[in-house]
């Protein structure tokens, strides 16, 4: 509240301070969209460092490290693992070993395990291999969509719908992605309405959560409220999530800004492993390390062991022979 001395404040009410010193009244409102957003007491989140964090990696990770990666998330607390993808391996060779890392790791209790799945070979292969969730993922940017799964925004939607359907008869919960929602590697910027139309329709063909994706990084929170209100005209923010890549330190920035929007589902990747290998230019995913800092320090609630995901990074850093992204973990000392 600027420089009105604490007394003041304390004796007179908002609307007499407005009413006595119209003056006052750009601070009194500023300190109002400050402190009156409502967060949401828990948030959950989407761990996809297993799948989003490896991806990229060029050497290809043992299977058995990505299964006691899986396996010591799982003992963290996090309620959703994404496991791997049901996707070409000569798209993506780091994803090949999908079945073997599904049917290797222990699952826990309460938590999923939703592995990516492009269309009906990738699901069919998903479900033998003991899938129990899936996620289609789509993209705001024609041209992305091309680079990424080879078919147009609307070929992928018929694709999607046909593994929604097959889903739906038996009982698999689909999750769906918008990649590109605050930018696209080729097109650069991405209209919100766009994202929205993606988003609507996943979301009425049956996706239950719709992840919008700063694919690279590149958003800010400005560009995040105009992107949400655009999406959430359509779809309710109880369905959404926020997948935000860290390219431009923007990350924790843009996931606050979703919170006080309302979000409250948060995908992030143990200690900031990640990046599209069909989005150049694009860097790891905001660590799971460090969103849990924050929204442990806000006092929302997300059910995970900070020490234990930080435990997870340190094993996948040495396993990858490389530095934590996450800045909680540097901070704590864990680094090579
Ligand atoms: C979608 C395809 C498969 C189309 O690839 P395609 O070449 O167009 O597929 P096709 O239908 O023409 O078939 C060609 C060959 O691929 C095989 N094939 C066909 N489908 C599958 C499958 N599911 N699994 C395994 N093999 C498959 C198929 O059997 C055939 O084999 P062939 O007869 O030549 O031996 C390919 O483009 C692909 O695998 N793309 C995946 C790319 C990818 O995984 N990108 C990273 C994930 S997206 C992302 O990171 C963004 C996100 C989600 O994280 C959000 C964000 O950050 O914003």
């Amino acid at each position: 509240m600027g420089n009105v001395p604490t007394t003041v404040k304390h004796c007179l009410s908002y609307d007499q301070l407005l009413r006595d010193y119209p003056w006052l009244k750009r601070w009194l409102l500023e300190e109002k969209t400050i402190t009156d957003h409502e967060y949401p007491k828990y948030v959950k989140i989407v761990e996809v460092g297993p799948r989003d964090g490896l991806q990229n990696e060029k050497e290809i990770v043992p299977t058995g490290v990505k299964i006691q990666l899986i396996d010591m998330l799982s003992r963290t607390g996090l309620p959703v693992i994404e496991a791997t993808s049901f996707v070409s391996s000569k798209w993506v060779p780091q994803m090949a070993d999908h079945t073997d890392v599904l049917r290797g790791l222990h699952r826990a209790p309460r938590v999923q395990y939703p592995v990516l799945t492009p269309n009906m070979q990738g699901f069919q292969d998903a479900v033998a291999a003991g899938a129990t969730e899936v996620a289609v993922f789509g993209s705001a940017s024609e041209t992305f969509s091309k680079k990424n799964i080879n078919c147009s925004i609307d070929e992928s939607m018929l694709r999607f719908e046909e593994v929604i359907n097959a889903a739906k008869e038996q009982h698999i919960p689909v999750r769906g992605y918008v990649s590109c929602a605050l930018g696209c590697p080729h097109e650069g910027h991405v209209e919100p309405s766009e994202v929205a139309k993606v988003a609507t329709r996943l979301y009425e063909m049956g996706c239950y959560e719709i992840s919008l994706g700063d694919t690279i990084g590149a958003g800010t929170p400005g560009s995040m409220v105009k992107m949400l209100q655009s999406v959430m005209k359509e779809v309710p923010v109880s369905a959404l999530a926020v997948h935000c890549h860290d390219t431009y330190g923007q990350a924790l920035p843009n996931i606050l800004t979703a919170l006080q929007m309302g979000v409250s589902v948060v995908d992030a990747a143990v200690a900031g492993l990640g990046g599209c290998p069909y989005a150049p230019g694009s860097s790891g995913n905001v660590s799971t390390e460090d969103v849990l800092y924050m929204l442990h320090g806000m006092g929302v609630e997300t059910g995970v062991n900070l020490a234990q995901v930080i435990e997870a990074g340190d094993f996948i850093c040495s396993a990858l022979c490389r530095r934590t992204n996450s800045k909680v973990a540097q901070a704590q000392g864990r680094s090579l």
